[in-house]
C-alpha cells in the first residue's frame, strides 16, 4: 500500500464569519494525479493555501508529506512545487534572472526539463517578466515548477489563459513527469475533458467540503440521467434532495439523480410521469450536474419575472 502525501483531520478555516473549509478529512495517497473540481468560492484555493503553510487553519490538523502544514521546514519545502492561479513571479526581473535564483533553493533541479516545458512559450530569456503575455508567464511558471523535481506539485487551475497547444503540451508535460519522476500531481481545475484525460484521482469540492475522493469513472457512475415526458407538477421534483438538476428541453425533462435507487423511478410513476430512457452520465454531465446542487443562483434567473 502507498503512503499518504496528504492528510487532514477535522480541517477548517472560517474567513471572516465565512467558512471556507468545513471539517475536511481528505487523505491523498503518494503518487498520481489528483484533480480538485468544485465551484468558485467551493475552498480549492484555501486547502492549498492551508497545506503549504501559507495561511493557518482555524482549526483541525494537515499534514503533508509527513509534516504538520504549519510548521514546514526548508527540506520539506523544496519537495513542494505550488503554482498559483495568478503566475505571480517577480515583475522587475528578467526571465534568466527569475531561473537563475530559483535553480538556487532546488538541488533536484533540471535544466532540460525546464527547457521542454518552456520551448512551447515564445519567451526570450533576456525578457522582463512584466513584458510577458498572459499565458506567457503562465509557461515560465509551470516551467520552474516542472524543473524543481519535486515530490509533489500543487498546481492552482494551471491552464488558466492556455492556447491550446500551450494547454496539451502540459497535460502531456503532467504524464510525463508522474511517470518520470514519481511527482504527486494535485491540481484544480474546471476543465472536465482536462481531468479526464489525466486524472487518476477525482476529490469533488462543494462548500468547503470533500463529496468524492475516488477515480473520475466511479464519480460518472453515480450521476444517471432520466428522461421523461414532461408533466404538470415536474418542480416539485427540485427539492428532492437526490435529483441535483432538471433540464428542460422542448416536451421532455432531462432529470439528473445522484446515486439512483429507483426512487425517482417509483416517485415518477407514482406522479403518471412516463420514463423514455435512463442514461449513464460522462464525467463532465455528472460534475456539472452535481455542482448545480447548491451552486448560487439569484431569486430570478436573467429573464424570469420578479
Ligand atoms: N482572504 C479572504 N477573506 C475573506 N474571505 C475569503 C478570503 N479568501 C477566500 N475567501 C472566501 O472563502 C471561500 C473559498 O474561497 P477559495 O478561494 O478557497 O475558493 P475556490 O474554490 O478556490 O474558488 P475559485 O474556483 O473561484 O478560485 C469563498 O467564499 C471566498 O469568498
Amino acid at each position: 500500500m502507498s503512503s499518504l502525501c496528504i492528510q487532514t483531520r477535522d480541517l477548517s478555516k472560517v474567513y471572516e464569519g465565512k467558512l471556507a473549509l468545513n471539517r475536511v478529512d481528505l487523505d491523498i495517497r503518494s503518487g498520481g494525479v489528483n484533480a480538485i473540481v468544485g465551484s468558485n468560492g467551493a475552498g480549492k484555493s484555501t486547502l492549498f493555501k492551508v497545506l503549504l503553510g501559507m495561511i493557518t487553519p482555524s482549526f483541525g490538523e494537515a499534514t503533508i508529506l509527513g509534516c504538520d502544514a504549519s510548521k514546514l521546514d526548508r527540506s520539506i519545502r523544496q519537495k513542494v512545487g505550488y503554482v498559483n492561479e495568478e503566475h505571480s513571479l517577480p515583475d522587475w526581473m528578467r526571465v534568466d534572472q527569475v531561473i537563475a535564483f530559483q535553480r538556487q533553493f532546488y538541488p533536484q533541479w533540471d535544466e532540460s526539463l525546464f527547457a521542454s516545458v518552456l520551448g512551447y512559450f515564445n519567451v526570450n530569456s533576456k525578457q522582463k517578466i512584466t513584458s510577458l503575455s498572459r499565458g506567457e508567464r503562465a509557461g515560465v511558471n509551470l516551467a520552474l515548477a516542472f524543473a524543481q523535481k519535486p515530490d509533489l506539485l500543487i498546481l492552482d487551475e494551471p491552464t488558466l489563459g492556455l492556447d491550446v497547444i500551450a494547454k496539451q503540451s502540459f497535460l502531456e508535460a503532467i504524464l510525463f513527469t508522474e511517470v518520470n519522476y514519481q511527482t504527486t500531481f494535485i491540481y484544480c481545475s474546471h476543465q472536465m475533458e482536462e481531468v479526464q484525460r489525466v486524472a487518476d484521482n477525482l476529490i469533488v469540492m462543494e462548500q468547503g467540503q470533500i463529496q468524492h475522493n475516488n477515480d473520475p469513472d466511479s464519480f460518472s457512475d453515480r450521476v444517471s440521467n432520466l428522461i421523461v415526458e414532461r408533466f404538470s407538477n415536474w418542480q416539485t421534483l427540485r427539492e428532492h434532495p437526490k435529483v441535483l438538476k432538471i433540464n428542460k428541453l422542448d416536451d421532455l425533462l432531462h432529470i439528473w439523480v445522484l446515486d439512483n435507487d429507483g426512487e425517482i423511478e417509483s416517485l415518477l410513476a407514482s406522479l403518471d410521469a412516463q420514463l423514455l430512457n435512463r442514461q449513464a452520465a460522462n464525467l463532465e454531465q455528472a460534475v456539472n450536474a452535481f455542482l448545480t446542487r447548491k451552486h448560487s443562483a439569484p431569486k430570478f434567473a436573467l429573464g424570469e419575472q420578479a
